[in-house]
């Protein structure tokens, strides 16, 4: 007997709806990836997320978690995803496998203020050829050759106020002279003719800079808080970026004067004091400081980049508030650490130094794109902590003794800086002076660390007993 055709159809659509479905979804099974896992992350609080983990050093809290969490952790400040990196191999993966991912810096209200040109800036093409001018030549190896004399006479001011605390039988504040020192040396290299009160009011801006960006500020994480500045701290960062605005432009237009009157001089010049001035530019290469430099770039017509007297202002901010206090708690952490283990310091201070005591703890990132990591994916705009001062203290760090200073495309551009000034800071006060602890039974220094600021500081200053080792003093005369 026939078949009716109605039901016939129906059952035709049910088995090929059927076979359509078994088939999507087979292929749709195939196809989706596998779900996404994330680094592992500690139990956190509505709203704050993470933030009542955070206790100061910040370094050590997140050392503490990731030995229950491992080397790779997600946490989440207010409304901020981060992850953090504690150990060599992580910090090498991401670094060697996601640099240009992770090639940005967290931008907060605090580092847009005074960062406004270079190391706290998004990775584009402004920074590149912002860093690629301050790789080669403001910071390049032939400008800190150059500069040597400049770091040299700041090395004796040093001395002469070591040595006259020797003479009158007194301990010496090395915290207090070192920071001195350090500022002093980075402004003359800026601008080797910069009156002292310039490097002192400069000291005094890069201490309130550095607490200021190292500061934690709820506004940068909880978005409720946005725009109240409950803490007053951007009231009181813009009484200090007004502040150090006024002494760059006091410094820039010393030395725009300066150059105005150099060239009214050679224009004066009969042609034979011409010819004999172009004989001479060697003598006159040695003598540029890293304003000549800038200011010379500005008014190259033909720079790949036409620097503006913002940029200048912006890469000296900068280089001085990094370079500074970093250098001088290094010198200082060294010298601490040679008076209590003399003999194991004797070889390789410098890095064993930055590997204890890394001048920035913490190298701040923001990733642009998704990256897996470990087998764990990082989401987009994760702010990534590199625990610089939690790597140091892991055994596979030794292969990699630089990573104190960050690396790829971000890392520390004053490295060859700090590798001839600091260690040149030490030679001098180890070989000039004999040195004994000032107070504590023990004979030893104590080594805490400060809770506040952007450098990992010693908690109390050094002061140390020194005597002269050499009489007459030869370097001070
Ligand atoms: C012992 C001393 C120093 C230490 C421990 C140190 C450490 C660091 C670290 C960890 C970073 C972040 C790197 C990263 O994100 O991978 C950094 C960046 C930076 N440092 Fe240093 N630094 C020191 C000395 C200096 C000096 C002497 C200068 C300049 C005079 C300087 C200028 C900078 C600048 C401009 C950046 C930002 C670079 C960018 O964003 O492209 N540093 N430093």
């Amino acid at each position: 007997m026939e078949q009716p055709l109605l039901p016939m159809l129906l059952e035709l659509t049910v088995v090929v709806t059927l076979l359509v479905l078994a088939l999507s979804h087979l292929v749709s099974s195939r196809r989706s990836p596998p779900p996404r896992r994330l680094p592992p992350s500690p139990p956190g609080l509505p709203v704050i997320g993470h933030l009542h983990l955070l206790r100061p050093p910040v370094h050590r809290t997140f050392h503490e978690l990731a030995a229950r969490l491992g080397p790779l952790m997600l946490i989440r400040l207010g409304s901020t995803g981060c992850v953090v990196a504690s150990s060599a191999d992580v910090a090498r993966e991401l670094i060697h496998g996601h640099d240009a991912t992770i090639s940005g810096r967290p931008i907060t209200a605090l580092a847009r203020l005074f960062s406004y040109g270079f190391a706290f800036t998004t990775y584009g093409p402004q920074w590149r050829l912002l860093r690629r001018l301050c790789v080669s030549e403001v910071l390049g190896p032939r400008t800190v050759e150059q500069l040597r004399p400049v770091r040299r006479a700041s090395l004796v001011l040093l001395l002469r106020a070591v040595l006259a605390a020797a003479a009158r039988g007194e301990a010496a504040d090395l915290t207090r002279e070192l920071i001195r020192f350090s500022n002093a040396s980075i402004i003359r290299m800026v601008a080797s003719d910069a009156p002292g009160s310039v490097a002192d009011e400069a000291q005094d801006l890069v201490k309130a800079v550095t607490g200021l960006i190292g500061a934690f500020n709820v506004e940068d994480y909880v978005p409720l808080c946005r725009g109240w500045d409950l803490q007053g701290l951007r009231r009181e960062a813009a009484g200090v970026h007004r502040r150090f605005d006024a002494l760059l432009e006091k410094m820039i237009r010393h030395k725009e004067e300066a150059r105005d009157h150099g060239r009214a001089a050679i224009a004066d010049d009969d042609e034979h004091e011409q010819e004999d001035r172009k004989q001479a530019p060697a003598t006159r290469q040695r003598n540029k400081d890293l304003l000549d430099i800038l200011l010379e770039k500005a008014d190259d017509d033909a720079a790949e980049m036409k620097l503006t007297r913002e940029n200048i202002k912006a890469f000296i901010t900068d280089v001085v508030t990094a370079g500074s206090d970093s250098s001088a708690a290094t010198v200082e952490w060294m010298l601490a650490e040679l008076m209590n283990h003399p003999e194991a310091m004797r070889k390789a201070a410098f890095k064993e130094t930055l590997r204890l005591h890394p001048g920035a703890p913490i190298a701040h990132r923001m990733s642009t794109g998704e990256m897996v990591v470990r087998g764990f994916t990082v989401p987009p705009r994760t702010a990534v902590f590199i625990n610089v001062w939690a790597i140091g203290r892991d055994p596979a760090f030794w292969e990699d003794p630089l990573a104190s200073c960050g690396g790829g495309r971000r890392g520390c551009p004053g490295v060859g800086l700090a590798q001839q000034s600091v260690p040149a800071a030490l030679a001098a006060l180890v070989q000039c002076f004999d040195w004994a602890v000032a107070d504590g039974e023990t004979g030893l220094v104590d080594m805490d660390e400060s809770d506040v600021g952007l450098v990992c500081a010693r908690k109390h200053p050094l002061l140390l007993r020194p005597t002269a080792r050499l009489n007459p003093f030869p370097a001070v005369e």
